[in-house]
C-alpha cells in the first residue's frame, strides 16, 4: 500500500468510526513477549486482532486461560506496547493512535477518556479509602468537597460501610478492596471503560450491585471491553462476545 493509500484508508476508517460512533477501534494488534531470561524464547500472544467498540456496546472478552485476554486489555490501556496494529481512542472529539501518543498525552486519555478497573486494588499506603476513591477527580482538577461527594456517593452504591471510608483499605477484604477498586475506576465516569473481571471477589449481592452500576454507565454511552468469567456479568453487561483466540506461537530465539 502507498503512503497515499494508507492516509485514504486511515480518513475513511475515522470517518467511519465518527459516523457509527466508535469510541475505541482497534486494528491488526499484535504482541509478542521475549523472555530473555529464558533463553530469548518468544511467545506470540496476539496476532492481527481487530475490534471495534461503539457508545452504549460491552465487548466481552472470551477464550480459554492463557488466551491473552489479560494481555489484550494492558494493551488496550497501554500497559503493554503492542508490536503493530491501531488503538484508535476518541478523545477530545479526535480519534488518537494510544500506539504513538507521547506520555503527556497518554496521562491525558487516562485522565479523561480511558478508565481501567484492574482485578486487585494498587493504593498509596495510608491514603483513607474516601481520598482513594476521589484521586482521580482531584487530578481532573475538580474541587475537593465535590471530588470527595461523588466519592462518598459510589461508596454508598457499592455498599462500602461508612466507618471504614477513613481506613486505608490495606487490610480491607477482598471484596471490600474490589468494591473499592471499582468506585475508583468509575468515579470519573470515562466514556470507554476496561474492566478485568470486576466481579470475581464479589457475594451475589455486592456483585448485583456492581452489575448494576456498570449497566448504568453502559446504557447512558460508555463503551466497555472486559473479561467476566462470572456468567451473570458476563449475561447482564456484554452486547458483544469476543473470541480470543492466541495461536501460542513460541519460537527460539
Ligand atoms: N509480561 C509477560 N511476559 C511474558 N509472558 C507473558 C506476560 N504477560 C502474559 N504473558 C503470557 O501471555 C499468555 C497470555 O496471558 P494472559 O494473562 O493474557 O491470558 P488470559 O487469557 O488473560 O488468561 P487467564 O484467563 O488465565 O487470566 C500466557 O501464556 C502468559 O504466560
Amino acid at each position: 500500500m502507498s503512503p497515499l493509500d494508507r492516509e485514504e484508508a486511515e480518513l475513511r476508517s475515522v470517518n467511519q468510526s465518527r459516523k457509527e460512533n466508535l469510541l475505541l477501534q482497534v486494528s491488526d494488534l499484535s504482541k509478542r513477549f521475549t523472555l530473555h531470561e529464558q533463553g530469548g524464547v518468544v511467545l506470540s500472544v496476539l496476532d492481527d486482532v481487530s475490534l471495534s467498540v461503539a457508545a452504549g456496546e460491552c465487548v466481552a472478552l472470551d477464550g480459554p486461560s492463557g488466551a491473552g485476554k489479560s494481555t489484550l486489555l494492558r494493551c488496550l490501556y497501554a500497559n503493554y506496547r503492542a508490536d503493530k496494529g491501531r488503538i484508535l481512542v476518541q478523545h477530545g472529539g479526535e480519534m488518537i493512535d494510544l500506539l504513538h501518543a507521547d506520555a503527556r498525552a497518554l496521562l491525558d486519555i487516562r485522565r479523561r477518556t480511558l478508565g481501567y478497573v484492574s482485578q486487585f486494588l494498587r493504593v498509596i499506603p495510608r491514603v483513607p479509602t474516601l481520598d482513594v476513591v476521589a484521586m482521580p477527580l482531584l487530578s481532573l482538577g475538580v474541587d475537593r468537597e465535590e471530588a470527595r461527594d461523588r466519592a462518598a456517593d459510589l461508596l454508598r452504591r457499592v455498599a462500602l460501610p461508612e466507618p471504614l471510608w477513613k481506613l486505608a483499605p490495606a487490610t480491607f477484604s477482598g471484596g471490600e478492596q474490589q468494591r473499592v477498586n471499582i468506585a475508583r475506576g468509575l468515579v470519573v465516569g470515562h466514556p470507554i471503560l476496561l474492566l478485568d473481571e470486576p466481579t470475581a471477589s464479589l457475594d451475589a449481592d455486592n456483585r448485583a450491585r456492581v452489575l448494576e452500576l456498570i449497566t448504568e454507565r453502559r446504557d447512558a454511552g460508555a463503551a466497555i471491553v472486559g473479561i467476566f468469567h462470572d456468567e451473570a456479568a458476563r449475561s447482564a453487561l456484554a452486547t458483544t462476545i469476543h473470541p480470543v483466540r492466541s495461536r501460542q506461537e513460541v519460537a527460539a530465539a
